[in-house]
């Protein structure tokens, strides 16, 4: 990281993105597989037609994270994305979290495009492929035996794929072309889906049920209640987290800022017009496919093209299952890179291994790093169902984005000099003026009082009030997470339960109060072109939404979060913590 800072400026030829460039990049890796899969996981079993809600929220708490990006971006303007953030505002340790939930991230990923792959290429076919490896080549061995085949072959494909992509970074003009076969092809799923639709499939009731039933319709799900949301608040809570990791994507834009012109305007503007573009589309796709199929017949696998079988335009079905198995070889193009990359950066600093900074470099360890995990990825797709894969994916993001929310709010309110200097610095000076402390010969030092939390003297951000907001911040967290916690696990609070309420009215009164300190604190005054605005607001709200997410996921969800990051620590304990830069440097 630090060699990086040296080479900082890139002359402007290098400079060849604009701004629609970047909402290309984003759209692309934004809208991957997810939109095909997720909408018949979350319209079949979850939300059913309110999944058009649940995008709403998904793509809120995106947006949110996405502004924080792109102030970041702005203030630190180098390739490393989430994982540098942290490693310059809040430290070292931080920074490996971020890194390695985001390389699980997009390992859950993988995951879920060999289940999308696997499940689309045999739908198309009819399900003869897992029929003829069942019936004739695998006639005396169990069923176990051909999904383990189907993940074998399907390993293969990724395995020449990821090689391929490691090697070459994707070229602008496949990256566009790719981006209008979605839009095209979505667009017309949107408007066949309302010329075909009936608004009534949104205002299902028992009877409909009972008709459908009493016709023939094979395997129908639930009803729940019926009407626009079956299963109430909880359904759209639960969707809501299950559609988050269709808007993750983004931080394809901030990796590319060397390469932006005018990074402090595009950036934020490639980031928002994707996310936008996205909300309009996944809430245009999911509404046209709730309102052209009864809810309780969607049933999550290949949904979309199969939505075309249902109104018998066979000719469509076969078109959209096309691009559908083309753009997941692009994702997948979106996808190597950055672990590649993540891993080599990690790497470099001295956090991880660092034969696997070879990664870039050397074929063996690529054809090794590619093997590992895809292995993991098959592994997880192997033994977990698409509703867990889909949440794994978004549980490594939502820690990434709180984290960035967090390292927002610190740095707009550190002193001028201190944000300048790297990581590294940082940490000396603060051990410097606490040894001066220690020994009584610090300058003058600041004095807390009750008074200076809601009154600071300074105009300008002082280690004092930086050192305020990081704690009152860190607080915050806290008791976001506990007050998320309660919201989502205690039951009794709907009931009107007095003892729930008072705790939750408790955690308002002090969330509110701590949120008050911070916004009494002086703000840097760098000019920037973009600002999240609104802080400590949207910063706040960045994290409370985050979070409330994650705590929607179940613990088969938690359990392989937990193991990744026990691996983590064991490493960074072990190794990290004696190989990094700060270590070196000391
Ligand atoms: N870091 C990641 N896990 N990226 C996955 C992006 C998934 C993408 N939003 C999709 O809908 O397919």
């Amino acid at each position: 990281m630090l060699e990086k800072d040296k080479d900082v400026t890139k002359t402007a030829t290098d400079r060849s993105l604009n701004t629609v460039d970047l909402v290309a990049l984003g759209v692309n890796l934004t809208m991957g597989v997810g939109v095909y899969i997720l909408v018949g996981e979350v319209a079949g079993n979850q939300a059913r037609p309110s999944i058009v809600i649940c995008f709403m929220v998904a793509g809120l708490t995106s947006l949110l994270a996405g502004l924080c990006y792109a102030e970041l971006s702005a203030r630190i303007p180098h390739p490393g994305s989430a994982y540098l953030y942290a490693y310059v505002t809040v430290g070292e340790i931080w920074a490996f979290i971020t890194g390695w939930n985001l390389i699980f991230s997009y390992v859950a990923g993988t995951s879920n495009m060999v289940f999308a792959w696997i499940s689309a290429f045999d739908n198309m076919f009819g399900y003869q492929i897992s029929w003829a490896l069942n019936e004739s080549i695998l006639l005396h061995s169990p069923p176990v035996l051909a999904k383990i085949l189907g993940f074998f072959i399907v390993g293969l494909v990724f395995l020449l794929i990821g090689l391929l992509t490691l090697r070459f970074r994707e070229s602008m003009l496949l990256t566009k072309v790719a981006m209008l076969m979605r839009l095209l092809i979505l667009s017309f799923v949107i408007i066949s889906g309302f010329i075909k639709g009936d608004l009534h499939n949104w205002k299902l009731t028992e009877v409909d049920y009972r008709k459908d039933e009493l016709n023939g319709a094979s395997s129908l799900g639930p009803l729940g209640s019926g009407g626009f949301v079956p299963f109430g608040f909880a359904g759209i809570l639960h969707g809501s987290a299950t559609c988050f990791c269709a808007f993750i994507g983004f931080d394809n834009i901030v990796s590319r800022v060397e390469e932006a012109q005018n990074h402090q305007r595009s950036i934020p503007m490639g980031i928002v017009m994707s996310l936008l573009i996205c909300v309009l589309v996944y809430f245009g796709v999911s509404a046209a496919l709730t309102l052209r199929v009864p809810y309780y017949q969607i049933r999550p696998g290949s949904t979309l093209p199969e939505a075309f079988l249902h109104i018998g335009w066979a000719p469509a079905y076969y078109a959209v299952a096309l691009v559908f198995l083309c753009s997941l070889s692009v994702s997948l193009l979106g996808y190597m890179f950055p672990i590649g990359q993540l891993i080599y950066v990690m790497a470099e600093d001295g956090l991880l291994f660092p034969v696997l900074a070879r990664i870039h470099t050397g074929t063996y360890m690529l054809v090794m790093a590619t093997v590992i995990f895809g292995i993991i990825a098959a592994i997880m797709a192997f033994f977990l169902r698409l509703a867990d894969l889909l949440h794994l994916m978004s549980i490594g993001t939502q820690i990434a984005y709180s984290l960035m929310a967090f390292c927002v709010l610190i740095i707009r309110y550190q002193p001028e000099k201190k944000k300048r200097e790297n990581e590294v610095q940082m940490q000396e000076e603060n051990e410097e003026n606490q040894t001066q402390v220690q020994k009584g010969t610090a300058p003058a030092v600041e004095k807390l009082t009750l008074q200076g939390l809601f009154f600071p003297g300074s105009p300008t951000p002082t280690p004092l009030s930086g050192r305020v907001v990081y704690v009152c911040s860190s607080l915050l967290v806290l008791l976001l997470t506990l007050l998320c916690l309660v919201l989502a696990h205690w039951p009794g609070l709907i009931s009107g339960d007095p003892g729930p309420i008072t705790l939750v009215v408790l955690l308002l009164v002090l969330i509110t109060g701590i949120t008050g300190v911070i916004w009494r604190q002086p703000q840097s005054s760098t000019t920037l072109h973009f600002k999240v605005p609104a802080l400590p607001l949207l910063p706040l709200l960045s994290i409370f939404m985050n979070v409330c997410l994650m705590m929607q996921m179940s613990a088969v969800t938690w359990a392989p979060v937990g193991v990744w990051m026990l691996i983590g620590f064991v490493i960074y304990f072990m190794y990290g913590i004696q190989h990094s830069l700060v270590a070196q440097h000391h």
